[in-house]
């Protein structure tokens, strides 16, 4: 049967983008994505304004939930600071490795730490296992329906402090009704809506950011 789509998008990458250039490899999927075929990385629409919000946090420790094939892994971890890390977490074997070898040839590895395994039991196991005691930034876009539980788990394991930011795509396309009624209605939030599109589509959906008021 040949390969998969993300083994498709790997050669793309490894044809098209400039080892050890960032730019290059975000370049070479979204053109590949937009034009030869579609697949749910966060994308070129959305992309710069997750862009702007790492930027703006700057994040010295950032959780990423949602590996795929590592595109949004090459977009938050080529903007971040020397010494900062980040943690992906993606439980299908097969994604991770194909993410493994785009965020290397982005050559990003040193800044990055992906993590084999689902994120509810890994979430518990982050405190021991990496010696982070907090999150100043959480990209979630993993299952829909894991949202509200994984962000409830990271505030009763004390991994998010005051001023943490929370940035969660999809939150209209596909959607995710109950994580966004918890942090819009939660005083333990403030919510920002920004519109923007489905990747790669003339659909609407955005990016949802709520920083924890502790
Ligand atoms: C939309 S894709 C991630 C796209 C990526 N963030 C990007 O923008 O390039 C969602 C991924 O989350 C993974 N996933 C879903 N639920 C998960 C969970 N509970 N723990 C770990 N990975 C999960 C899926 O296997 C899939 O690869
Ligand atoms: O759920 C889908 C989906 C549903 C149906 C078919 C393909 C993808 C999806 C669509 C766009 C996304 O940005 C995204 O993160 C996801 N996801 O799987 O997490
Ligand atoms: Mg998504």
């Amino acid at each position: 049967t040949g390969l998969s789509r993300p083994q498709r998008m790997l050669k793309a990458v490894q044809k098209n983008a400039t080892k050890g250039d960032p730019q290059s490899v975000i370049a070479a999927i979204d053109y590949y994505c937009r034009h030869k075929e579609w697949a749910m990385n966060v994308g070129d629409d959305k992309g710069p304004i997750l862009d702007s919000v790492v930027s703006e946090v700057n994040p010295s420790t950032a959780l990423e939930l949602g590996t795929y094939c590592g595109y949004s892994t090459v977009r938050i971890a080529r903007l971040l600071s020397p010494g900062s890390k980040l943690i992906t977490v993606e439980f299908n074997p097969a994604y991770a490795a194909v993410a493994r070898q785009i965020i290397a040839h982005a050559g990003l590895q040193n800044k990055v730490t992906l993590v084999e395994g689902g994120s509810g039991d890994l979430i518990p196991k982050i405190k021991e296992q990496f010696g982070i005691t907090s999150f100043d930034f959480v990209f979630l876009d993993h299952w829909k329906d894991r949202y509200l539980p994984d962000i409830k788990l990271l505030e009763d394991c004390g991994l998010l402090k005051k001023g943490s930011v929370l940035l969660a795509d999809n939150v209209i396309c596909p959607g995710t009704p109950e994580y966004l009624e918890y942090v819009r209605n939660s005083p333990r939030y403030k919510s920002q809506y920004f519109q923007s599109y489905l990747e790669y589509t003339k659909a609407e959906d955005g990016l949802e950011k709520s920083v924890f008021l502790g």
